[in-house]
């Protein structure tokens, strides 16, 4: 038999978190063809993508981030957000701030799915963290002056917030980092292995959709690469790892979705699978900022708190509502404003034609040259209020039949009124850490919101105007039994024979935390099913 270098046995959409674990595991395999294909960059390219304080940096890099916006947000004061994610090798694992959190047990029991209960996920989780090599960062002043007033307003100190418990938990999580070395998927899973020579991996390769046979089998993945339109052929499935604003979409693109909207498209459905694209759901985020009496003392994210802020919420008891991370602005604040900047002033319209947004940045990083400046910003501290469990549900849906055209993303961030109720007693409750007498030697006057914001009404405008995205989106191709579900357990799309998705859209609900150490879970337990479906 001749050999035919465009066929693999296992085709994987997007070298991100899930899709690089995925794609390593499977590799392990001489005797199995694996192709994976990424729209962005090599990620050495981009070296500050490899390196571990190279984060805020990768940040504001342009080619390493997806730019999107959603809908104008009612609950966000008419607000379009930005949506960005990664892109290039590593995807969101490869930009973020390597907090490598697992949820909660009680988050997993939440999913309510078969074969994914916390004692399901833990032994993957473990075997994940041997290859990751995760570690906390070490303790400083300022971080243990945050810990004692945080203690006095009712959390606990713990040393181990991957223990399924999180509720009142307070400690310095898990960081995927080695030395000066960001430990992405991609570095620990795809990196050391790209000498196999039956792991194919194409970056700069945009996939366009997926082709179906009559049976509805996955015969072949389309895409283009350096603008030559490709195919490669699909022995035995395609896995879907485009993250969950990607994923949806490609789907549709492929004809499986909701017929109408299809349609409306000018995209022939091959199946109605009208929960594509619902169940979307994000962690947003407020920030409160202080200014010190002295310079604060660490430099990453390094501090994570769980609570219950909102009494009498039909959560299960032992499920914290909220999260709690305690932000030095020194780590990346000025990169965070040159990011954020061009996307909150700039009109998406003009965001995405002209040259304005890096005018803007550009403008921005000047501004924080000055010393008096830098020495300022040094003292400045953020309380970050995340809503961990949101009740809120959006969607993804087809705006064009373009595979380069954003979807409409409409996040409908506090649509459900006990959003914001939950947002503004976590405001509270940061105000609280925040005037407790550990930070006291520290802390200084509240600068965002400001001491006169105090009734929930002042407090409920103050979210609409600055809530954001913590980039955890979830959920569009939700996993389950349940009417709306995309996928089985087994992470199989119904309807199609050889296909499935294996990355944060599979979420059924967003743990408490984090997605990056859960969607690299997904990406482990996708190579275990697959393995097991070949026998
Ligand atoms: C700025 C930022 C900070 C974050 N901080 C943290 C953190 O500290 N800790 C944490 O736990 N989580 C964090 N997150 C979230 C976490 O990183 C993501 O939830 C997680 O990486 C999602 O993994 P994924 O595999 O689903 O998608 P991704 O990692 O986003 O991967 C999807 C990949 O698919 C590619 N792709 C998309 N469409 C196509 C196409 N058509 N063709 C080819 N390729 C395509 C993308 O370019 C991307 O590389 C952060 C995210 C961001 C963006």
């Amino acid at each position: 038999m001749s050999f035919d270098p465009d066929v693999f046995d296992y085709v994987i959409l997007g070298g991100g978190s899930a899709g690089c674990v995925l794609a390593g595991r499977l590799s392990e395999d001489p005797s199995l063809r694996v192709l994976l294909l990424e729209t962005g960059d090599r990620a050495e390219r981009h070296p500050e993508s490899l390196r571990a304080d190279g984060y805020k940096d990768a940040f504001v890099n342009d080619e390493l981030l997806h730019h999107r916006f959603s809908a104008p947000q009612p609950g966000c004061a008419g607000r379009p957000l930005f949506l960005g994610s990664g892109r290039g090798m590593g995807g969101s694992g490869s930009i973020n701030a390597m907090v490598y959190l697992r949820g909660s047990e009680a988050d997993f029991h939440a999913w309510d799915v078969p074969g994914w209960g916390w004692s399901d996920v833990v032994p993957a989780y473990e075997q994940l963290e041997r290859v990751l090599d995760v570690r906390p960062r070490e303790p400083t002043a300022f971080t243990e002056a945050c810990i004692a007033s945080a203690e006095s307003v009712g959390f606990h100190r713990e040393r181990d917030l991957d223990n399924g418990h999180l509720l009142g938990a307070l400690g310095y999580e898990a960081m995927n980092y080695r030395g000066e070395q960001r430990r992405s998927a991609y570095v620990a899973f795809v990196q050391p292995h790209l000498d196999r020579i039956n792991l194919v991996v194409r970056t700069g390769a945009h996939v366009h959709r997926l082709v179906l046979d009559d049976r509805r089998r996955v015969v072949a993945v389309e895409y283009e690469e350096g603008g030559a339109r490709r195919t490669a052929k699909v022995r035995r499935e395609a896995v879907l790892c485009a993250g969950a604003l990607e994923s949806p979409k490609l789907l549709m693109l492929s004809g499986v979705g909701p017929r109408d909207v299809l349609r409306a498209h000018g995209v022939e459905p091959a199946f109605d699978l009208p929960g594509v694209g619902e169940n979307l759901h994000d962690h947003p985020n407020v920030q409160l900022f202080y200014y010190g009496k002295r310079a604060v003392d660490c430099n990453y994210p390094q501090l994570y708190g769980f609570h219950r802020a909102l009494a009498g919420s039909d959560l299960p008891p032992d499920q914290a509502d909220t999260c709690y991370v305690f932000y030095p602005a020194r780590s990346s604040f000025r990169e965070a404003t040159m990011r954020m900047v061009p996307a909150l002033t700039v009109p998406p319209a003009l965001y995405r034609r002209t040259r304005l947004p890096q005018v803007v940045k550009a403008g921005v990083g000047m501004a924080f040259r000055p010393g008096f400046v830098r020495r300022a910003v040094e003292r400045v501290y953020g309380l970050v209020v995340i809503l961990g469990k949101p009740k809120s549900r959006g969607t993804v849906r087809l705006a064009s039949a373009d595979p380069r055209a954003q979807a409409d993303i409409d996040p409908a961030y506090f649509a459900d009124p006990q959003d914001m109720e939950t947002m503004i007693a976590g405001v509270r409750l940061a105000r609280g850490i925040a005037d407790a007498e550990g930070l006291r030697p520290w802390g200084g006057p509240e600068v965002l919101p400001g001491r006169f914001v105090r009734s929930d009404r002042a407090l409920a405008a103050f979210v609409r105007r600055m809530a954001m995205t913590t980039y955890h989106y979830a959920g569009t191709c939700r996993m389950g039994q349940v009417a709306g579900s995309v996928v089985d357990a087994q992470l199989r799309v119904r309807g199609v024979e050889n296909l499935r998705v294996a990355d944060a859209s599979i979420i059924p609900e967003v743990p408490v935390s984090a997605l990056n150490a859960p969607s690299m879970m997904i990406g482990w337990r996708a190579a275990d099913l697959l393995r097991a479906a070949a026998g």
